[in-house]
């Protein structure tokens, strides 16, 4: 059932929370029948016939209390748990904060009832009414797209505001210049807006705010965003505003530092998730693979191989993986998100997998990570969404949020940042209560991040053996061996030919390692030892000593004086 929380006082521990029930959402799940109560000119969207309904309720868009030109483009016909649980509230004003499963409508649960908040709210209002914060680029411009199927952009103006675009300058004057009803953005660029020489302005467009919305809170809350999320909240005019946070992982401690950015009052906490249950989807089958790192891109290659022949159009099956030129897979349905820990990580296994010899034999492959011009990953996003057979390779900027149906496969190579992460990431997959199926790839060294607590209370993650039919698991291990013998080819032809990148991308493992040692416990020297062991096994660095760093780099890391580490010595002058 679901649960609410009213928080009382930061001072008092989260047992002390009074707990109040609500009405739980009726389950059974009727797909799109054609008698809703007027005949919206959307069609509603039906759900494949493989779909899980089980996070979809009985109520109906149309039997809410909202306004004609709202429920005429909604096309959805039942709501999800989390919108039957929290529209009504919001739209009774209160100030909430929402955990759901990831993929389980949360956008149009919080832009719904804002948006009715503003068709309700007297015309002599000013400015801006919505307010909406999201920790990426990709996922900002997906809300403002969202918003634009309720209501055109006759009847909404929406601006989008991010990092990321060619002239900052222009895109201010543009945003000073127009009136918007709604703003979408991430907190980087506002906070620049809002602390930049032309401040006064900026945050007189929100005069009129009724509606603050931060979606995927807990991100935005946590270190990375939270100086300049702070900035933008509190230079916020003093109106009356109600405040709508959502996320499916939301940690005890992001209950209590919501209630500061909730003017430092109540809210309502609504979970849909029962009490002990896992905060992934139990339809997603989730696995873990558990090899050396010499064998990380041959095993992701392998599983691409698997998937591919498991949504295959023709279902043709071959026993023998396509190297081949000219037999790109074009033939299935298979769409893969592959993460690794770093952008460095995914350019580089990019550079593995667009190789000549490999890229004939694979569909086709867009990279997605911060190394990238946003040009670039917005149109290997959009590609990726529209391509029936693909694979992304990327960095946590896509972990969140991004919703692109029909994902087949999660891979997750290397640590994730924490147990919420994991969850996130596999949330690009089964979504809106379609099929799907997740795998982790780790090295001996980095398996203790599946047996932590975090891990257990979210996940239900078996090994891998354990789950394909013996068929599959022969067929995996035949495609593992004979991609292994190719890519140790290619990774010998970057090491010699682009230094460069295995450079890098070992610079950056150590760093990205470095901030996980509370998850892998390893020493310094250890840490080293494991950057060294993963250069000769993943990067293919074949030179005596290890990748060279910087004097500086090793520094910033707080390695100075570590063993193991090839110091790069500045020329003599
Ligand atoms: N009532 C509904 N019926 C069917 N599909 C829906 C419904 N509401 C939303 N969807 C669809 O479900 C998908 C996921 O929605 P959305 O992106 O809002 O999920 P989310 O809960 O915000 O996920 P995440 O936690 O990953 O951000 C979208 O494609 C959306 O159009």
């Amino acid at each position: 059932m679901p649960t609410v929380m009213l928080s009382r006082s930061l001072s008092r521990s989260f047992n002390h929370f009074r707990t109040i029930s609500l009405m739980p959402p009726r389950k059974k799940v009727r797909l799109q029948s054609s008698t809703a109560a007027s005949s919206p000119p959307v069609q509603p969207v039906t759900l494949p016939s493989s779909s899980n309904r089980s996070h979809f309720t009985d109520d109906k868009f149309q039997d809410l209390p909202i306004s004609s030109h709202l429920k005429r483009n909604i096309k959805h016909e039942f709501m999800t748990e989390v919108q039957a649980a929290t529209i009504q509230p919001a739209l009774a004003g209160r100030d909430l904060l929402v955990q759901a499963k990831t993929g389980t409508g949360k956008t149009v649960a919080f832009l719904l009832p804002a948006i009715e908040t503003l068709f309700r709210s007297p015309n002599s209002r000013n400015g801006t009414a919505i307010l909406v914060l999201s920790p990426t680029r990709e996922l900002a411009q997906q809300i403002s797209n969202e918003a634009q199927t309720l209501l055109p952009a006759s009847q909404l103006r929406i601006a989008t505001v991010t990092g990321g675009t060619n002239n900052p300058r222009k895109d201010l004057e543009r945003l000073l210049g127009t009136e918007h009803d709604v703003v979408v953005a991430t907190p980087g660029r506002l906070h620049d807006y809002f602390t930049g020489e032309r401040k006064a302005e900026v945050v007189a467009k929100f005069d009129g705010l009724q509606t603050l919305i931060l979606d995927e809170v807990d991100r935005l809350l946590d270190g990375g965003f939270a100086k300049e999320l702070d900035g933008v909240v509190k230079a916020l005019p003093n109106t009356k505003r109600q405040n709508l946070f959502f996320s499916a992982t939301v940690p005890n401690k992001v209950k209590e530092t919501a209630r500061q950015y909730n003017n430092g009052s109540d809210y309502l906490f609504i979970s849909t998730l029962k009490e002990n249950e896992i905060n992934t989807h139990q339809h997603v089958h989730q696995s873990y693979i558990i090899t050396p790192f010499t064998d990380h891109i041959p095993t992701i290659l392998a599983l691409l191989r698997l998937d591919s022949l498991k949504h295959a159009l023709d279902h043709v099956t071959t026993s023998t993986p396509t190297l081949s030129p000219g037999s790109r897979g074009r033939t299935s349905n298979s769409k893969v998100m592959v993460f690794f820990p770093t952008a460095r990580h995914a350019e580089f296994a990019a550079r593995v997998l667009k190789s000549e010899s490999l890229k004939q034999s694979l569909p086709s492959v867009y990279e997605v990570h911060s190394r990238r011009s946003q040009n670039k990953r917005n149109q290997d996003t959009e590609a990726f969404r529209d391509a029936p057979n693909a694979i992304m390779l990327c960095s946590d900027v896509s972990a969140r949020g991004l919703d692109v149906p029909g994902v087949t496969l999660v891979i997750q190579a290397g640590l994730p940042s924490s147990a919420e992460q994991y969850v996130h990431r596999l949330g690009r997959t089964a979504r809106a209560g379609a099929e799907g199926q997740g795998v982790i790839i780790l090295d001996h060294a980095e398996q203790s991040f599946l047996f932590s607590h975090a891990m257990k209370k979210a996940t239900t993650v078996t090994p891998f053996s354990s789950s394909p039919s013996s068929h599959e698991a022969k067929e995996f291990d035949t495609y593992k061996k004979s991609y292994s013998q190719h890519v140790d080819n290619i990774l010998g032809t970057i090491a010699t030919r682009e230094r460069d990148s295995a450079m890098k991308a070992y610079a950056a493992w150590l760093g990205y390692y470095k901030g996980q040692s509370k998850t892998t416990k390893w020493s310094s020297e250890q840490l080293v030892a494991e950057a060294n062991r993963y250069a000769k096994d993943s990067l293919g660095w074949k030179e005596a000593s290890p990748p060279p760093l910087q004097a500086k780099t090793v520094g910033k890391m707080g390695l100075k004086g570590v063993k193991g580490l090839n110091i790069e010595r500045p020329p003599k002058l």
